[in-house]
């Protein structure tokens, strides 16, 4: 079974798009690929008559195995701001333990597994918990997604030696072109080549519609 967690510099950089990238890489070389959003806050009408994240549906449809949503997405909160205002604002308190439960199930039948955290890797679940408790609980290598725009160099150094302090490796990173107008992006990109460690497994380009099935993807060997 291959998995891995997607982290990133930063909400809004990526993390969903290169999740679905890594799937549709993934199920060229495997039957059952599944993505995970453990922890979703911001929920839309599912067109079913319930309710859905759309990080959630994104992996969906990028996905080849179909798993019931308290698997692929169990803990769901409306409101769409930082998990632990959201889980309080819905009266609830995030725990490890049913998160877990969830992934061992959906280990037990995929091939592989994608699990997109929520926000950056410091980001709260609750007071006593934050998304690198859960990767480190999860015991995944992590994929970090860099959102290129000025000040990811920082963003994604400091983000590269917190994921290793806390003993998980580095699989690989994800070039994100979220600004159209950045200045130098590929001198940017080069020093980042140079200094994360990591290999670099895809370059996103800044696109109108953003198609995550277009994008090439390399896959470390162990995961092909
Ligand atoms: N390469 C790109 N080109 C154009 N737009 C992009 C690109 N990557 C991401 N976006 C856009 O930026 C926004 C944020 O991306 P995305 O939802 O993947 O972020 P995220 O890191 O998953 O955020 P979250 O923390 O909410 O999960 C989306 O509207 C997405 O379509
Ligand atoms: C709602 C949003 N789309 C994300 N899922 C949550 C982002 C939390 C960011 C918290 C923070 O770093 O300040
Ligand atoms: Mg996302």
């Amino acid at each position: 079974m291959i998995a891995c967690f997607v982290t990133g510099t930063d909400t809004g950089v990526g993390k969903t798009l290169s999740s679905c990238a890594l799937l549709h890489a993934l199920a060229r070389h495997h039957r059952r690929v599944v993505g995970m959003k453990p922890v979703a806050s911001g929920a839309e009408p599912d067109g079913q008559g319930g309710w859905a994240n759309e990080d959630s549906l994104a992996l969906r449809a990028a996905s080849t195995l179909v798993v019931p949503p308290q698997l692929d997405n169990p803990v769901l909160l409306p409101d769409p701001v930082s998990p632990h205002i959201a889980a309080e604002r819905a009266g609830a308190t995030v725990q490890l333990a049913p998160i877990l439960q969830a992934y061992q199930q959906l280990a037990a039948q995929a091939d592989a597994v994608v699990v997109e955290g929520a926000g950056g890797w410091q980001v709260p679940l609750s007071p006593r918990l934050r998304i690198a408790d859960l990767a480190v609980a999860l015991q995944l290598p992590v994929v970090l997604v860099v959102g290129l725009r000025l000040g990811c160099i920082n963003h994604a150094l400091l983000t590269a030696e917190a994921i290793r302090a806390s003993g998980l490796p580095l699989a690989g990173w994800i070039a994100s072109r979220v600004d159209p107008q950045m200045r130098e992006p590929e001198a940017n990109l080069a020093y980042l080549r140079q200094h994360l460690g990591a290999p670099l497994l895809a370059d996103l380009p800044w696109q109108a519609q953003p198609d995550a099935r277009a994008v090439p993807v390399q896959l470390p060997t162990a995961w092909q």
